[in-house]
This record gives C-alpha cells, sequence and structure tokens, in this order.
C-alpha cells in the first residue's frame, strides 16, 4: 500500500463509518482497495441496479455482476460492496462475505428462500402493548432473528397505554420467559420513554425492525431517527453523474451512531407469521375441526373426524385441507427451531464466531503495525 491509498482509505474509513465501516470490513476490502473500487453500502436494490454510499456520495450502480442464479448469493440491503470508481453505467464488481443474513424461508421446496438484508447485527422485534400478547407468536419472530445471526431485540411498545407499573411488570415478566437470553425494552415512541436506552443499544450495529403490522415499527423509526424519514416514499436523489433519479432509502443512519434498515421485504416477513394467520386464512376448517370427536385431531385417519367427514361429503376441497396440512407442518418445523436446546446451542455458536471475528481482527490489526 503506498501512502496515498492508505489515506484514501482512512478517509473512507471515516465518511462511511455511520453506516457501519469498521476495522474488519477494511480488511476484507484491502484487495479491492488495491484495485482502485470504492467501498460502499449498498441502502437499496431494485431490478438490475443499487444505490450504494460510498465515499463520494450516494451512487446508482449496475448488479449485473452480483446477481447470480442463486437468490441468496444476489446483492441485497446492508451488503458491503466493491464499486466501479466511475463508468457508465458503473458497476458493483463484488460483495464482501456477509456476517449475518435475513433469508426469507419460503415453504415450497423449489425455492430456496429469498435474501432480505444482510449485515443485520439487531433484529428489534417490536411487540404492542395495547393488543393481548400473542406469545407463540413471538417465538416466531424470535426464530426468525436467531437463524438470522442477528442478536434479538424485544421492544413493548406502546408502552405509555400500561400506565400500571405492577401489569408491565407483569407483561415485561411473560415475555422475558418467551425471550430467554433477549433483552426486553419497554418504549414509548409517543411519550419518548425507553427511546434512549434502545437508541443506546442500536448504536453499536445495524438493525432490523420486525414485528405484526401496526405495533409501532415506523412511529418508532420515525422517533429513532428524530424525523419522518419512514413515511417519506420518494426522495430525489443526484447519482455521480448528475442525473436524477427516483429513490428509495431501505438504509439509514441513526443519528445516535448504529444503522436502520426497513426493507419492504423484510415487513413482508409478517406475513409469514403464520400463527393465528394459518387460522384466519382457513377458518371455514378450523370450524369443521372444532366438531372432531378428539381435541387434538389431526384429521388424518382419526374416528369422528369432521374434517374428513367435511371432504367426504364435498363440502371441503381435497386441495385446501392439503394445503392446510402444509402450513401447519411449516409452522411447527419454525416453532420447533425456539426450541430451547436449539436456542441455547445457536447463542454459542454465535458467540463463538464473534470471539472469532474479533480474534482474525486482532491479528489484522496486529499485522498492520
Ligand atoms: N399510544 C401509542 N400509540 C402508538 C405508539 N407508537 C405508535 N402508535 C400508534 O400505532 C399505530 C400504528 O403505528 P405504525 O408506526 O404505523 O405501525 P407499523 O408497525 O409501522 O405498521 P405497518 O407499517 O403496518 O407495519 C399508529 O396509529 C400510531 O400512532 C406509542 O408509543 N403509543
Ligand atoms: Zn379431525
Amino acid at each position: 500500500m503506498n501512502l496515498s491509498s492508505l489515506s484514501a482509505s482512512s478517509a473512507s474509513s471515516h465518511l462511511l463509518a455511520p453506516y457501519g465501516w469498521d476495522e474488519g470490513w477494511e480488511a476484507e476490502f484491502a484487495p479491492y482497495a488495491e484495485q482502485g473500487f470504492l467501498p460502499g453500502r449498498v441502502v437499496r436494490v431494485d431490478r438490475g441496479q443499487c444505490d450504494v454510499v460510498t465515499p463520494v456520495g450516494t451512487v446508482r450502480a449496475d448488479t449485473a455482476f452480483v446477481t447470480p442464479h442463486d437468490p441468496l448469493r444476489v446483492v441485497c440491503t446492508g451488503d458491503w460492496a466493491a464499486v466501479e470508481p466511475a463508468g457508465t453505467p458503473r458497476y458493483v464488481r463484488a460483495y464482501l462475505p456477509r456476517r449475518t443474513a435475513f433469508v426469507r424461508s419460503t415453504s415450497s421446496k423449489r425455492s430456496e428462500g429469498q435474501i432480505l438484508a444482510a449485515n443485520v447485527d439487531h433484529a428489534v422485534i417490536a411487540v404492542s402493548l395495547a393488543a393481548e400478547l400473542d406469545l407463540g407468536r413471538l417465538e416466531r419472530f424470535l426464530a426468525l432473528a436467531w437463524e438470522s445471526g442477528a442478536q434479538p431485540v424485544v421492544v413493548l411498545t406502546k408502552a405509555d397505554l400500561v400506565p400500571d407499573a405492577v401489569t408491565l411488570s407483569y407483561l415485561l415478566q411473560d415475555v422475558q420467559q418467551t425471550a430467554p437470553g433477549v433483552q426486553v425494552l419497554p418504549v414509548s415512541s409517543r411519550r419518548g420513554e425507553g427511546l434512549d436506552a434502545l437508541a443506546a443499544l442500536l448504536a453499536g450495529g445495524t438493525a432490523v425492525l420486525l414485528g405484526q403490522s401496526g405495533t409501532g415499527k415506523s412511529t418508532l423509526a420515525n422517533a429513532l431517527l428524530g424525523e419522518d424519514v419512514m413515511t417519506v416514499r420518494e426522495t430525489r436523489d443526484v447519482d455521480g453523474k448528475g442525473r436524477h433519479t427516483t429513490t428509495t432509502r431501505n438504509l439509514l443512519a441513526l443519528p445516535g451512531g448504529g444503522v436502520l434498515i426497513d426493507t419492504p421485504g423484510l415487513r413482508g416477513v409478517g406475513l409469514w407469521d403464520a400463527g393465528s394467520g394459518v387460522g384466519q386464512v382457513f377458518s371455514e376448517i378450523e370450524d369443521f375441526a372444532a366438531r372432531c370427536r378428539f381435541h387434538d385431531c389431526a384429521h388424518v385417519a382419526e374416528p369422528g373426524c369432521a374434517v374428513l367427514a367435511a371432504v367426504a361429503d364435498g363440502e371441503l376441497s381435497e386441495r385446501r385441507l392439503e394445503s392446510y396440512r402444509k402450513l401447519l407442518r411449516e409452522n411447527q418445523r419454525i416453532v420447533a427451531k425456539t426450541d430451547a436446546r436449539v436456542r441455547a446451542e445457536l447463542r454459542r455458536e454465535w458467540k463463538r464466531r464473534g470471539a472469532q471475528g474479533r480474534a482474525a481482527m486482532e491479528m489484522k490489526r496486529g499485522r498492520r503495525r
């Protein structure tokens, strides 16, 4: 490395630090820096192109080189990329190995899943105190979070609606028991309570907001960002060539440090939170099931099964019963993942990887001296 590229790289570090750039990424990026590529973080991906924040500003780049057939290896929001310094179009040439990845697993066998966000440190699961706690649903969100490699954090939103301290402490306790190893924070975006604690927690990395629709994610995001960014659907941006393009950022730097990712895909994770959803979608089957002889009827071959009777009578289609079963199985698979043993294993594994990462970084640091 010569002197000018050294100062260039420390300048990059400075400008990209608010987006999560650290010594680990810098070390990973070194070979690309030597080839003259710009480091940057992907803030949005759309068909064939993406927006990347780089030391020279937000640039629009073509993703042709980072769009392989495997949908899990497609560049996504949160990736650290190597971008060509110029060109029409300029291309993203590679992205750095991901530390964590949020993947939407599909229930269909032919699809491997879809990548939703990369390099997320904290998965903030919003649970509203305005509604009755659904711990099963929370478990599914926790499973999703653990699976990504991110550390889950539960925020109990709308805490202002539970003015009674004793009630709040019971609710807190219930959630804490459901989420071992997870920090649980009551917050009120309306009153500002708990926001400083959450902001401090998120200052150390990249976060995503998960949770049911209406739990107050957008309101919380705006409170954390200190402005109404989430309602702003379109912002005008200027790319390196001075051409105007309409963009929406899915990745934003928080004023108190840290980064927030909010992509439509991640929002959609709520749709995958089946649970009561399965019951809602297949309500007529649940109605039949209520008349089965056995309370725990699996509707397979049990005597007195009202669901099978409905199929025999032509009141219920075999196909519909099949997809109901499939969704239930999918659900059970996800819930099984939150099994305490598995949870503990996952925690150990990520601790181990964290330690390995730190050790590798220490080594690199040492080498540079
Ligand atoms: N009382 C109270 N209401 C809140 C608070 N935060 C949000 N709300 C209300 O809850 C409703 C839903 O809030 P949103 O922020 O839109 O919820 P969301 O999770 O982003 O919803 P989706 O965009 O559908 O995913 C709105 O009417 C908010 O005003 C809070 O701290 N206290
Ligand atoms: Zn039955």
